[in-house]
C-alpha cells in the first residue's frame, strides 16, 4: 500500500479547510515564477531582436534620425538591378527610398503585402504598427505573418518578416494602439504615412496627425471585394476631411468598411478604385483640389491638435472589444445570464443581426436571422412576432457585440414595445469563450 492512498482521507480533509490559504500562497509562488519567466523571456526576444536589427522605440531609446546615405553599396545594386533598370525609375528614385522613411499603420490585409513590398524594395526605414497579436484567421490574406507566429505581435511578426526579406531595411516596432495620446510623435518621425488600418477612427487621427504634421498620407481600403486608393495631404490635394467632414454613422459601418477612401499621385489627384466583380476592374476618378474651408487643412483651420477620434466617429478604433458608450454595460446581457435563461426556457426572440453568410456558418438554435442593414425594414416581421407573443423579451446577437447595439436602438426608434430589449455583451465569440467551446469562432 502506499504512503499516499493510506493517508488519502485525512490530506484531502486538511486540504479542504485550509484549501484557501493554501490556494492563494500556492498561486502567488506560481505568479512569482511566472513573472520571472515573462521577464527572462522579455530578455531573450530583446536579444533575437537585436541580432535581427528590429528596434523597439521608447521613452527611453528614441528613434534616431534616419542615416542618409549618397551611394548605393554593390550588394545593393545586386539587389535591387531589376527595379534599377527601369525606364523611369534608376538610381535616383532608389536612392530617394533609400533615404526615405515609411511608417505602415496596419499590419493586416493590405499592411502585410504593404510592408513586404516597401521592404523588399529598398526603404531605409520601414515602422509598424499594429496593436494586434497575429490569429489564425489572418493568415489566409495576412501573408506577412506565419503559423509559428500565432499569439505574437503583429507589429514585430511583420518587422521579423520584413528583415528575413531585406536585411538593408530597418524595421522600427511600433506595438501600441495608435490614439491621440501618442500618435503625433510618431508620424512626425517619418516622411511617409500608410494607413492600411480598418476603422473611421484611426482614418481621421492619422489625416489630422499627418496634416498636422505636414506628411503625405497613402492611403488604402478593402472590404470583400472591393478596394480603394489615393494619397492625402500631397501638394494641393485635399486632405480626408475635404471629402468626408463628418464620420458616416456609426450605425452603418461595420469596422471593417469606411466612409471612403481615395487615389494616387498624377496631378490633379485622383481616386482609384477597384472592383473584383466589375468588369471595369480599376476605375480612376479626378479629385477636387484641397478646399480652402476644410476644417483641417484649409485657410483657416479650426482644428489644431489631435481630439477624440472615438467619440467624433461613434466607433472605436478595435474591432476586437465592443464600442461600450453606445448601450451603458448594465443595460446589456452577458452571456453568463443569457446561458440561464436558455436553461431555464425563458421565452424570449433571439434576434441575429450578422450577414447570412456569417449566420450560414454557425449560429444558436433557433434565432431568427435580419442583418443590422436590413433591419429598419423588417420591423414588421419583429412586431407581428410580437403580436403573437406580446411582451416577448427580444434578445439581439451579432459576432463580438458592435452591431448588436445599433441593432437595439433601431428597435427602440422604430416602435417595437416589449418586455426588454437587450444585446449580448461580446457577442457569439464571447459565448464561444464562455459558454460553449464548440461553438465556431471564425
Ligand atoms: N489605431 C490602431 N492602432 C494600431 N493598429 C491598428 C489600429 N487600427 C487598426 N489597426 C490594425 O490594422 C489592421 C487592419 O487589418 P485587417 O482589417 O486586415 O485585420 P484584422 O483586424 O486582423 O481583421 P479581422 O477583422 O478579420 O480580424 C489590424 O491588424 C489592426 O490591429
Ligand atoms: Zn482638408
Amino acid at each position: 500500500m502506499s504512503h499516499k492512498s493510506a493517508t488519502n482521507t485525512p490530506e484531502s480533509e486538511s486540504a479542504n479547510t485550509e484549501s484557501l490559504e493554501h490556494r492563494v500562497r500556492r498561486l502567488e509562488l506560481e505568479k512569482q515564477a511566472l513573472e520571472q519567466e515573462i521577464k527572462a523571456l522579455r530578455l531573450e526576444q530583446k536579444e533575437a531582436y537585436k541580432a535581427a536589427s528590429v528596434i523597439e522605440p521608447d521613452a527611453s531609446n528614441p528613434l534616431d534620425p534616419l542615416q542618409k546615405i549618397a551611394k548605393l553599396t554593390n550588394p545593393e545594386i545586386a539587389r535591387y538591378g531589376r527595379q534599377l533598370i527601369l525606364p523611369g525609375f534608376g538610381i535616383h528614385a532608389q536612392m530617394d527610398l533609400r533615404n526615405c522613411s515609411m511608417l505602415v499603420v496596419g499590419a493586416g490585409g493590405l499592411g502585410s503585402p504593404c510592408a513586404l513590398y516597401l521592404g523588399g524594395s529598398g526603404v531605409g526605414r520601414l515602422g509598424i504598427v499594429d496593436h494586434d497579436t497575429v490569429d489564425i484567421s489572418n493568415l489566409h490574406r495576412q501573408v506577412i505573418h506565419n503559423e509559428a507566429r500565432q499569439g505574437m505581435s503583429k507589429a514585430q511578426s511583420a518587422a521579423l518578416s520584413v528583415r528575413l526579406l531585406n536585411p538593408h531595411c530597418e524595421v522600427i516596432v511600433h506595438d501600441l494602439v495608435l490614439e491621440s495620446s501618442n500618435a503625433q510623435p510618431i508620424i512626425d518621425a517619418y516622411d511617409i504615412v500608410i494607413d492600411a488600418t480598418d476603422n473611421v477612427a484611426t482614418r481621421y487621427l492619422l489625416n489630422d496627425a499627418c496634416v498636422l504634421g505636414g506628411k503625405p498620407l497613402v492611403s488604402g481600403s478593402a472590404l470583400r471585394l472591393d478596394g480603394q486608393l489615393t494619397i492625402y495631404n500631397y501638394r494641393d490635394g485635399p486632405c480626408y476631411r475635404c471629402l468626408f467632414p463628418t464620420p458616416p454613422p456609426s450605425e452603418t459601418v461595420t469596422n471593417c468598411s469606411d466612409g471612403g477612401v481615395l487615389g494616387v499621385e498624377q496631378d490633379p489627384p485622383t481616386m482609384t478604385l477597384f472592383s473584383a466583380n466589375s468588369s471595369t476592374m480599376f476605375r480612376t476618378i479626378k479629385l477636387r483640389k484641397r478646399k480652402s474651408d476644410c476644417i483641417m487643412c484649409g485657410d483657416a483651420p479650426t482644428i489644431t491638435k489631435l481630439i477624440d477620434y472615438v467619440r467624433f466617429c461613434g466607433s472605436s478604433a478595435t474591432d476586437k472589444t465592443p464600442d461600450l458608450f453606445l448601450i451603458p454595460f448594465q443595460e446589456r446581457l452577458t452571456c453568463e445570464t443569457y446561458k440561464k435563461m436558455r436553461d431555464e426556457h425563458t421565452p424570449h426572440l433571439l434576434l441575429d443581426v450578422r450577414e447570412k453568410v456569417q449566420f450560414d456558418i454557425c449560429s444558436l438554435p433557433s434565432s431568427l436571422n435580419i442583418p443590422l442593414k436590413s433591419l429598419p425594414n423588417e420591423i414588421e416581421q419583429i412586431k407581428t412576432h410580437l403580436d403573437t407573443y406580446p411582451n416577448q423579451p427580444v434578445f439581439v446577437v451579432c459576432r463580438r457585440g458592435n452591431d448588436s447595439q445599433p441593432a437595439v436602438k433601431i428597435l427602440q426608434e422604430h416602435g417595437v414595445t416589449t418586455g426588454e430589449i437587450k444585446d449580448l455583451v461580446g457577442g457569439l465569440e464571447r459565448w464561444s469563450d464562455r459558454i460553449d467551446p464548440d461553438f465556431p469562432k471564425y
